[in-house]
């Protein structure tokens, strides 16, 4: 199947008087068709300029982008239907209900008032809808907004840091709405700095630093090429824990005394080292278990950054899509 989204070797460098800035340096992504796709990068690696020249919003220096199967921006008009994406900040006219805002959105874009029920249906605004959208609160906006993304039914939706700004409750109800979208048959570009988010909501993601693609995959297959490199480790009931710490300390090992009997070890050569350096002072364990990498930990290592709390981007935008196979038609 042709994948929704395809970008090679994409090149953006922003020049001005105070010189030349990469921003693209040969970026690669590919999402298929179903998914929802996680676009993770510490800020300032690329990922606004990645979405925004995809809609044609910026002129790259070179590589290729295809969107629904068709070249862009070249082809941009004929898949521009298809596609809902929301890159910039929210700009609703407080004193319009979300009704209003998404009816005049509906005639502006062409697209037939009697969508509009629907979509309130689909965020979740519908018993909201008849008030005005100064009342709502962050998360409600941010609904909003992906409410008018989704008001010509696109087959891929690009969201730039849908969760930003919102509260635990506001970021279920954004994972909740997204995975209703995706069960719908819609493909959605999510991207976030919010990692445990993305791990739970993505069947796949790419990450992007200095402009290019350091990883990319199945969620399961990128934690399963990187391991924490810290074990956990059970000792028999009654064991010295201090002694066994120290003892593993001594060569070297980084160890956090848990629970009672438990404890967290980095740093060590391998399971092999921590039975062998126990076992010689008659100390012994009963359990030995690799701690599973999770995403911040592959991002962590990959980019040599924390994701930092990004600028509060969002919202409304509009879309593109369509077309058949490749690259070029
Ligand atoms: N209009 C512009 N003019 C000059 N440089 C720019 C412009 N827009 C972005 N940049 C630079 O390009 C690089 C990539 O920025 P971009 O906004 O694409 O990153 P990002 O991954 O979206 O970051 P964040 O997570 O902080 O939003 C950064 O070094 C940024 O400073």
């Amino acid at each position: 199947m042709t994948p929704v989204l395809e970008i090679s070797g994409l090149r953006k460098t922003y020049r001005s008087r105070k010189g030349a800035r990469n921003a693209l340096d040969g970026f690669d992504m590919v999402v298929e068709a179903g998914q929802v796709h996680g676009f993770l990068g510490p800020n300032g690696s690329g990922k606004t300029t990645t979405l925004r020249t995809l809609l044609g919003l910026i002129r790259p220096d070179g590589g290729r982008m295809a969107l629904l199967g068709r070249e862009v921006p070249w082809h941009l008009p004929e898949v521009a239907g298809r596609v809902g994406a929301i890159v910039e900040s929210p700009q609703f006219f407080g004193r319009f209900t979300a009704e209003t805002t998404l009816s005049l959105l509906a005639d502006a874009g062409g697209v037939d008032r009697a969508r509009v029920p629907a979509v309130l249906d689909l965020v979740g605004l519908r018993d909201r809808a008849k008030e005005k959208v100064k009342t709502y609160s962050l998360g409600m906006k941010q609904r909003l907004a992906v409410a008018s993304a989704l008001l010509k039914e696109p087959t891929l939706l690009i969201l730039d840091e849908p969760a930003n700004g919102l509260d635990p409750g506001g970021i279920r109800e954004m994972r909740t709405l997204m995975r209703d979208l995706s069960a719908s048959g819609m493909t959605v570009l999510l991207s976030s700095h919010i990692l445990a988010e993305i791990q739970l909501i993505c069947d796949s993601v790419t990450i992007i630093s200095a402009g290019r693609r350091i990883t990319a995959g199945s969620v399961a297959e990128v934690l399963a090429q990187h391991t924490s490199g810290a074990v956990r480790v059970r000792l028999e009931p009654d064991t010295d824990q201090e002694e066994a710490a120290r003892i593993l300390r001594e060569a070297g090992a980084q160890v956090t005394v848990e629970t009672a009997g438990q404890l967290t070890v980095r740093d060590v050569t391998g399971p092999a080292q921590i039975t062998r350096l126990l076992a010689q002072r008659e100390i012994y364990l009963c359990e030995l278990t690799p701690i599973a990498a999770d995403l911040e930990d592959v991002f962590l290592e990959l980019t040599g950054t924390t994701p930092v709390e990004g600028h509060h981007r969002q919202v409304d935008e509009n879309a593109l899509a369509v077309g058949q196979n490749g690259w070029g038609r």
